[in-house]
């Protein structure tokens, strides 16, 4: 496509209820967003960065500031006619900044398919036309009842499966209180977010009490660098352990596979740098029978359609945390996400088959990055 305007759109939604994990709370969500105005079509993207840099290095202003500077400027110095294909060459020499770059690149494929008339899920080869829908349930301010009690509603709106946040002083008792409620057919994963420290022998064996419970999946008990701590606890658990902020890109997930440090990998387009590096980690983890299953990181109805249509592709087959635009927003930016029968559909209009409301639109800032 030929870019004739490139905006930052910044807007700020509430969350229904807090969201709190092993580094923090959140209570609203601060969305940066990517608006490409081509002469074929517009594109949306959406940078997932937290406001601070607790999840990843990475956190909104750095991401609209390298946006504004580095990036951009780049993309667009050779000219500004375009494919989404070219980005990451385009982009070549920067390194990092994955969250910034999959916003830039997402809203460019979005144009480009628009403009051909083709939905992002055709595009990538989904063989599913709706998705199982799982739910991340943050660490409640009002402690095990109130688990007990959002938990409980999940399961009402028909969610597959229910991964639990832990942290230090939150986690077995927390988690045996549930398969006590809801006995060993709850299917029940946990995510630490990196807040286990494997050289203190106090965080290993809160995680060896979590091994005993039955549990689908331990994601990110440490630090993301840490691929052979990893390897050395997956290798004593019985329990698998899934990798998230560790698996940056495909290179990456190909060490950590290589390592055993992992034997699932939560994939998520916004943090890996766009939908081009994301199809290539779905291939490198299906060529090694490892399972994948698409995460979340509290998107708009924009960063969620892209979500929805990975989550469709043939390697995704566990259920992910695409849940419902509900889960989160009383009011989506874009059209809602709905949960029916514990699935999300698949969008099928061109590109990603969702664009910002108006009026929600009206409350946001913008940021001329190309015009
Ligand atoms: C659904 C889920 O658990 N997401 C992340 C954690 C997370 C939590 C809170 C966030 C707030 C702002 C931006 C990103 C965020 C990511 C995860 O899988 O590890
Ligand atoms: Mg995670």
């Amino acid at each position: 496509v030929t870019v004739e305007r490139l905006e930052l759109v910044r807007v700020s939604l509430p969350l229904v209820t807090p969201f709190r994990t092993s580094f923090g709370v959140q209570h609203e969500r601060d969305a940066l967003l990517v608006h490409v105005r081509a002469r074929e079509a517009q594109g949306w993207g959406e940078c997932v960065t937290p406001a601070a840099p607790v999840y990843s290095e990475e956190y909104t202003g750095g991401a609209a500031h390298v946006l504004e500077h580095q990036l951009v400027p780049r993309l667009l110095a050779p000219g500004r006619t375009l494919r989404a294909e070219d980005v990451g060459l385009r982009l070549a020499g920067v390194r990092g900044h994955r969250m910034a770059r999959a916003a830039l690149e997402s809203a460019l494929l979005d144009a480009q398919l628009r403009a051909a008339g083709r939905s992002l899920a055709v595009h990538l080869g989904a063989t599913r036309d709706r998705v199982a829908a799982g739910v991340s349930v943050g660490i409640p301010d009002g402690g095990i009842p109130e688990l007990l009690e959002q938990v409980e509603g999940y399961l009402d709106a028909g969610y597959v499966r229910v991964k639990a946040k832990v942290a230090r002083g939150s986690d077995v008792a927390p988690m045996q209180a549930l398969r006590t409620r809801f006995g060993a057919r709850l299917r029940l994963q946990v995510d630490a977010n990196a807040g286990y420290d494997p050289d203190t022998p106090a965080d290993v064996a809160a995680l060896d009490a979590l091994d005993e419970l039955g549990l689908l999946q331990i994601e990110q008990p440490f630090a993301p660098d840490r691929l052979l701590a990893h390897a050395a606890h997956a290798a004593r658990w019985r329990t698998p352990v899934c990798l998230d902020e560790s698996i940056t890109d495909a290179a990456r997930a190909v060490e950590a596979l290589a390592l055993r440090a992992c034997r699932i990998v939560n994939v998520k387009p916004g943090r890996v740098g766009g939908p081009f590096e994301t199809v290539r980690i779905h291939d490198a983890c299906r060529d090694r029978g490892i399972p994948v299953w698409c995460g979340g990181m509290l998107e708009t109805g924009i960063g969620r359609a892209l979500n929805v249509a990975v989550a469709a592709m043939p390697g995704f087959e566990l259920p992910g945390d695409t849940s419902a635009s509900d889960r989160y927003f009383r009011e989506d930016l874009t059209d809602p996400f709905v949960l029916v029968d514990g699935h999300l559909a698949v969008p099928t209009t061109p590109g990603i088959g969702r664009e910002p409301r108006d009026e929600v639109l009206a409350t946001a800032t913008r940021l001329p990055l190309a015009g």
